[in-house]
């Protein structure tokens, strides 16, 4: 199996953030949507210095994720409501790298990933939820069998210590990594590390431990 990149999202806490890193996880996700318990309210005193910073947006301004971006130097900008092809080539025209959010519930849902085409690095996967995202609830894999773009994903909603032998049987040639969340925490914004580093082990290894 080749290595999934390893997407940590909505944290809040510097020494959190830092331990998290030290699992060698490839991108931490930082929530800027208001309305999310796990919004970052100020920035933390720590930031990731070797895993990738994603600031996860909703519907908001190109304007306010130009500020962000760049007072976080974030490297992905995740979009991760309503937004446009249209609206993602104008943040890419400014130079950022994106990641497009997609909340799955039926087949039908994906009819409009490939108006996305040449505009994301990525697309995540989601379940589909009146939250926009965070909501722990899984989707049915299955329907992703009939994503046949070019863009890598991420597979999202709801991964938790229980998903290992899903992930390791679930195929797909342009499955790039997955994102947790919800699933790991012990408050809102606050992740077990511990949970999470037990997790990858079973991920990166196929075994669990104990
Ligand atoms: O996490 C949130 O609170 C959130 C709120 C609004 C938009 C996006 C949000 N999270 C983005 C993510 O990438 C989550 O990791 C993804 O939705 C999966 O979350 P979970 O089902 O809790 O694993």
């Amino acid at each position: 199996m080749a290595p999934l990149i390893i997407k940590v999202c909505g944290m809040t806490e510097a020494e959190n953030i830092r331990n998290v890193e030290q699992l060698d996880v490839d991108m931490i996700g930082f929530i800027f949507y208001p309305k999310s318990p796990r919004c970052l309210c100020e920035i933390p005193a720590y930031l990731p210095v070797r895993a990738k910073r994603v600031g996860v947006f909703v519907n908001e301004s190109k304007e306010t994720i130009l500020m962000y971006a760049d007072r976080f130097a974030l490297d992905y900008i995740q979009l991760h409501g309503n937004e446009s092809p249209g609206y993602c080539r104008s943040l890419r025209s400014s130079g950022l790298h994106l990641i497009k959010a997609f909340s799955i519930s039926q087949s039908k849902d994906l009819a409009t990933v490939s108006d996305y085409k040449g505009l994301c690095d990525y697309y995540l996967f989601d379940a589909k939820t009146s939250l926009y995202g965070g909501s722990g609830n899984q989707f049915d894999w299955n329907l992703l069998h009939r994503y046949s773009g070019m863009t890598p994903f991420l597979l999202s909603g709801g991964i938790n210590p229980y998903s290992v032998k899903a992930i390791r049987e679930f195929h797909h040639p342009k499955l790039a990594g997955i994102d947790i969340n919800s699933r790991f925490e012990t408050a809102p914004g606050n992740k077990d590390v511990e949970r999470i580093g037990k997790f990858l082990q079973a991920i990166r290894t196929g075994e669990t431990a104990g």
